[in-house]
């Protein structure tokens, strides 16, 4: 578990964070949202003390993070950067190897860890002895996943991992990504700016503003429970995309027609309205018991509104 208590930075005299606390806890996948500039990556660095907060406390397991050097800190924490931030003149594979060598791995370690990664990642062994330019933007993140994952630590922060993806890729990666056994023990937190990928990737989302936290909560609270117009504005633009995100066959099921049994069975109930549509949408056999789904979500929807 990350705490993170009052922490504040300034650049210049000008507060980039300001006396922000949150939590993340185990096997959480915790999402820092906010535009550009609202301090996100600063606070993000303050937990890895790439920068060092000027006042407050942070906790990893109920130890300060003080209470070890920087290096040592790092070591023990994943770190996927900004726009895969990989090493342009070391080959993909020197780049995966780069915590094993400082860890002092045996070489078998390294090479079975990395084919393990590579398998999982979607990753072909020949991109090992290029360099990353002569990979795409997706496989330049995939590897700067495989490299913050290999030591297998219990902490990964993650900044804009999939930040320089266009909307297609950007799916696929997400949906490749939240089934990653590696991510299910871990405290996840990641900063990005795109709302559509909070809402997929995050258990918890802190909504940044000027350097401040204006809300912390799930994305459903989010949506149905803002605590001001600030919120409520941000998530505006998609918001019936995003209802269809956060709601459940679960929640609509009272709506449905009680001789519309297809969609009960046990195990699809969490799925979301929206991953339920794009299934049904690919076959028009379906296209009665789409209507039906899109029907309950709407009444749902009403009756959230009340
Ligand atoms: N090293 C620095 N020196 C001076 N100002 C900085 C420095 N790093 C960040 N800032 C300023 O602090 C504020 C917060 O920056 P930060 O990078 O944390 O924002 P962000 O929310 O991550 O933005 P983005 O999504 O664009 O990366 C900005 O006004 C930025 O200009």
């Amino acid at each position: 578990m990350i705490t993170v208590e009052s922490i504040s930075k300034s650049f210049n005299g000008k507060k980039a964070v300001d006396q922000i606390s949150f939590q993340a806890f185990d096997q959480e996948i915790l999402v820092l949202l906010g535009t550009s500039g609202c301090g996100k990556t600063t606070t993000l660095k303050m937990i890895n003390r790439l920068i060092e907060a000027d006042s407050g406390n942070i906790f990893i397991d109920g130890k300060n993070i003080l209470d070890q050097k920087a290096e040592e800190l790092r070591m023990g924490i994943g770190f996927v950067m900004q726009h895969s931030g990989l090493f342009p003149h070391y080959t993909i594979q020197q780049n995966i190897a780069v915590v094993p060598e400082l860890l002092k791995w045996d070489k078998k370690k390294t090479k079975r860890k990395t084919d393990e990664l590579l398998a999982k990642l979607h990753l072909s062994e020949e991109v090992l002895s290029r360099f990353p330019h002569e990979l795409s933007g997706g496989q330049q993140q995939r590897v700067g996943i495989a490299r913050a994952l290999i030591a297998d630590n219990p902490v990964l922060l993650m900044d804009e991992p999939f930040g320089a993806l266009d909307t297609i890729t950007k799916a696929d990666i997400h949906s490749e990504f939240k089934s990653l056994e590696e991510l299910k023990s871990k405290t996840i937190i990641l900063v990005t700016h795109d709302v559509q990928e909070a809402f997929e990737l995050g258990h918890r989302i802190c909504l940044m503003d000027q350097g401040k936290i204006v809300q912390t909560g799930t994305p459903r609270e989010m949506l149905y429970h803002p605590e001001n117009d600030f919120v409520r504005d941000f998530f505006t633009k998609n918001r019936l995309l995003l209802e269809y995100k956060v709601t459940s066959l679960h929640h609509i099921s009272p709506f449905l027609t009680p001789e519309n049994v297809y969609y009960r069975p046990n195990g699809t109930g969490s799925k979301s309205v929206w991953d339920i549509l794009q299934q049904l949408s690919s076959d028009h056999q379906n296209a009665e018991v789409y209507e039906e789904v899109v029907r309950a979500f709407n009444q749902y929807r009403k009756s959230q509104m009340v």
